[in-house]
Parts: C-alpha cells; sequence; structure tokens
C-alpha cells in the first residue's frame, strides 16, 4: 500500500482505524423509507448515510424490501452502467457472482424495462440469501440459479451485461470485517488472482458482441485488479471502457480500472473496471420447447383466470407449475429468454412461486408477497411497527376487526407476508426461514 499510495499512505491507514460508513440504497419500487433527514451518496441516486448503524433487523421497511444496506463504493456502478450501457432497449444481464445479492439488486432497479437479470451463486450455501434478498426487491424480472461459470458455456454471446464480482483477498474490507485481516496472506492474494482470471475466462465468451464486461472486487493489490484487467485486453483481447467519474467524488483512476480508497472518499476499498467485448460470437442456442428442466405441467385454464386476480392488471405473467403443484410464474415477454435459458443450464433457472391450489383454495407464496407485479388492491392490513415486528417474529397476531380470509401484513404500505383469518384466530403464514429470530422483548 505504501508503494501504491506514496505520501497518502499515513491517512489510508489512520483512516482504517475509523468506524466504517453505513449506507443504504432505497428500492424505487417500494417506496416508504424516509430518508429526508439523510445525506446523500453522490453517485447513485437512491444512496443514502445513516449517521450511525441501526439494528436493521428492527426496522420492518428493511424486511419488506424498501432498501438493501450496501457498502457506498460499489453503488458506483450504477453510474458506470449508465455511461457505458444504452438503456434504450431490455437487455440480458448475469450477475456471476451475485450472493448476497448487493449488485444484482443494483442492476435489477437500473436496468431498462423488459430485462432480464440471471444472478448465479456457485456456493450452494449462499444461494438461499441470494434468493431471498431478490424475492424481497420485489422486481419480477430477476431470476437465479446455482452453477460453477464452466456450466454456462452454451450461453456462448447470450448477455448483453456480465458482471463479475470476484470472491477475492477482501483487503478493502479490513476496517468493516476485521476477521478479513486474518484470512490474508500473499499466497491467498495468488490464489484469487488466479480463480479471478479462471472465472474471467468463462465470463468473457458470454457476452455478446458490443456487450459490457465488468469486473470488481473489493481489494487493492494489482495482482487481482489490474494486472488482471491488462490481461483481460491483451489476452481475452476485450476493450477497456474508460468512464467520466467527477474528481470530486474521489475515485482514483488506476492503468485500466478505478479504486476507492476509505481515506479518499465515504466507502471501503473497492475496484472495478469496464471491458467491451468487440469480437465475440453472437448466440446461436436452441429454445427448449416449455419449462422441461421443471418437469412443468400446464395449468388449467380456470386456474390461469383464477390467478389473475392475485397480479396486478399490467402484469402479463405465463404460469408453469411443478410436479408438487408450486405455481411458478414469470413475465411473459421473458418466455423465450427462460426458454433458452432452460435448454442451456444443466438444472435451469429457478422460477417465482406464486403460491399453491389446494382444490379450489389458492394458498399464496411469500414470493408473491413481495413481487411488485402483485395486485395493488388485495385485502391487506398496515401493522405498527410493534405488531409488524410480531408478525415477522412469525407469532400469532391477534385481530380485532379484519376481513376474513387471505390478507396481506403491510407496514408503512409495505407487503411483509401473508396472514389468514379465520375468525377465531389469525393464522401467520411467513416462512419460518424468513423469521426474526433476535429476542424482540425488550424493544
Ligand atoms: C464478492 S462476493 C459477491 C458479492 C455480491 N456480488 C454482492 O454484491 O452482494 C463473491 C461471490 O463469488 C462466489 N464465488 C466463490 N468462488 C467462486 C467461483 N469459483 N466462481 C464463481 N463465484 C465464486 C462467492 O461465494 C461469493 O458469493
Amino acid at each position: 500500500m505504501k508503494t501504491q499510495l506514496g505520501a497518502g499512505f499515513s491517512l489510508f491507514a489512520e483512516t482504517l482505524s475509523t468506524e466504517p460508513p453505513v449506507s443504504i440504497r432505497l428500492n424505487p419500487d417500494k417506496p416508504g423509507y424516509d430518508a429526508s433527514e439523510l445525506a446523500k451518496v453522490p453517485w447513485h441516486p437512491d444512496g443514502y448515510y445513516m449517521p450511525e448503524r441501526p439494528v436493521f433487523t428492527l426496522d420492518p421497511v428493511f424486511h419488506a424490501g424498501g432498501y438493501y444496506v450496501q457498502e457506498a463504493s460499489s453503488m458506483v456502478l450504477h453510474e458506470v452502467l449508465t455511461q457505458l450501457v444504452p438503456s434504450k432497449y431490455p437487455l440480458r444481464i448475469l450477475d456471476l457472482c451475485a450472493a448476497p445479492g448487493g449488485k444484482s439488486t443494483l442492476l435489477a432497479s437500473w436496468m431498462p424495462p423488459g430485462s432480464l437479470l440471471l444472478a448465479n451463486e456457485v456456493i450452494r450455501g449462499r444461494v438461499n440469501v441470494l434468493k431471498d434478498n431478490l424475492a424481497r426487491w420485489g422486481h419480477p424480472d430477476t431470476f437465479t440459479c446455482s452453477y460453477d461459470p464452466e456450466a454456462f458455456s452454451k450461453l456462448n454471446g447470450f448477455f448483453d451485461v456480465v458482471l463479475v464480482d470476484a470472491p477475492c483477498s477482501g483487503e478493502g474490507l479490513f476496517r468493516k470485517d476485521p476477521d478479513a485481516v486474518h484470512e490474508w496472506s500473499p499466497e491467498h492474494v495468488q490464489l484469487c488472482s488466479a480463480r479471478q482470471r479462471r472465472i474471467l475466462s468463462a465470463a468473457v465468451k458470454l457476452v455478446a458482441p458490443g456487450g459490457l464486461l465488468l469486473y470488481s472486487t473489493c481489494t487493492y493489490n494489482e495482482l487481482e485488479n489490474d494486472q488482471n484487467a491488462q490481461w483481460l485486453v491483451e489476452n481475452q483481447r476485450l476493450t477497456h471502457q474508460p468512464v467520466n467519474l467527477p474528481a470530486e467524488w474521489g475515485l482514483s483512476a488506476r492503468n485500466y480500472g478505478y479504486q476507492c480508497y476509505p481515506h479518499r472518499l465515504r466507502g471501503e476499498g473497492f475496484y472495478f473496471a469496464a471491458f467491451r467485448q468487440t469480437r465475440g460470437v453472437p448466440f446461436q442456442g436452441k429454445a427448449a420447447r416449455y419449462m422441461d428442466k421443471l418437469k412443468s405441467k400446464s395449468l388449467h385454464k380456470r386456474e390461469e383466470a383464477a390467478l389473475a386476480d392475485w397480479l396486478a392488471e399490467d402484469s402479463d405473467f405465463f404460469f408453469v407449475q411443478r410436479p408438487d403443484d408450486t405455481v411458478l410464474g414469470a413475465p411473459r415477454e421473458l418466455k423465450e429468454d427462460l426458454l433458452f435459458l432452460d435448454a442451456a443450464l444443466p438444472q435451469g433457472v429457478w422460477l417465482r412461486e406464486l403460491g399453491l391450489f389446494k382444490g379450489k383454495e389458492f394458498i399464496p407464496a411469500q414470493d408473491l408477497a413481495m413481487s411488485t407485479a402483485i395486485a395493488p388492491d388485495l385485502p391487506a392490513l398496515e401493522l405498527n411497527r410493534d405488531t409488524a415486528l410480531h408478525f415477522l417474529k412469525k407469532e400469532n397476531i391477534v385481530l380485532s376487526e379484519a376481513p376474513k380470509g387471505w390478507l396481506l401484513a403491510q407496514h408503512q404500505g409495505l407487503n411483509l407476508g401473508w396472514m389468514k383469518n379465520l375468525g377465531n384466530r389469525v393464522n401467520n403464514y411467513l416462512p419460518k426461514d424468513w423469521r426474526i429470530r433476535m429476542d424482540i422483548r425488550e424493544i
């Protein structure tokens, strides 16, 4: 770091012992959080700094997907995309290393209408958090899967944008996550760099001619950053793309990419570089006939008609039913692309659950409650913060006056999940995995 920063090193070192800033990015599709008193993150229209770290678990708006807690530096990708990708047409976007989903939710809110975002996470144990965070964000055009980057090889040239937010040695997180210091070693840096090149060489092929590859890490060393960028230009023949970033934002231009340093801006150590695929092969795959990998069945016309009542009028969905009768759905305009993905990937991709028909009754799923495609006029009950937290602990709620049947639990107009009012009691349908585990008796 002394070599990289010269005279700036002592200030950098001092900054590492200060408190890291806390920042959130609001969900433009789920307005409900009052950020009017907060300082803005300069490079993202929905990014804000908090004066101190609150207990996010105790804020129902957080559970409803009203905002995502994201380190400020990485929000700069919004500006990079805005400058480098035309937003007039729908895009196919792949977030190759996506869990827990910070950049996927950023991509989802940035992408032009009609685009498709596929968020992939190879480590199985990290997929559920990615799925839940994307479900919470509510954007119906986002899908998840779990593959090694090599598994995408039948999708060469398919994506307009591929983000590789690579696993790295984490030097930029030393202030925020002291454990990262103990995991660091020169050997680990070497190992990370080699792994990043393996991931990048798979990613490069997936980018359509003219498309964009974004590479990012949260580390400082050249081996994982600019040396990998140089390798992409010289060995993978990508064209490096500069970005215009106002000097007052405090990012530092390296030879290929840009580095955030905590002593120059309010954020952690984050590096990114952008590349255009000027050669590459256009996608030439085949679409599956239907959601083959799901072993899906079509829905009965009567059931399709019943489902229309649960979705917003302008949500034109197609539906498939899994062998266990769960109904899944996605926007019809993405069906062809999803059929391409289903044909090309060993187990296809995961679509959002809408619910389950049990006899004539439809049991709505949590994903549907969180989706922005849900009908806006379904029976709902606004809960105050205290009751909302008890609902989120999956406790039984007592309602004095409420209509019978399915009810959306809401806080500040945002959906939290489903309740069913049986008259003599109210059943709480929040999925077990979503419940708050901390003790809230003290609040
Ligand atoms: C820096 S994190 C991604 C953070 C995420 N993009 C976000 O903004 O929330 C890198 C991710 O890459 C995954 N990963 C680890 N080894 C990988 C590999 N060989 N190929 C692809 N991804 C890998 C990790 O499990 C981790 O979730």
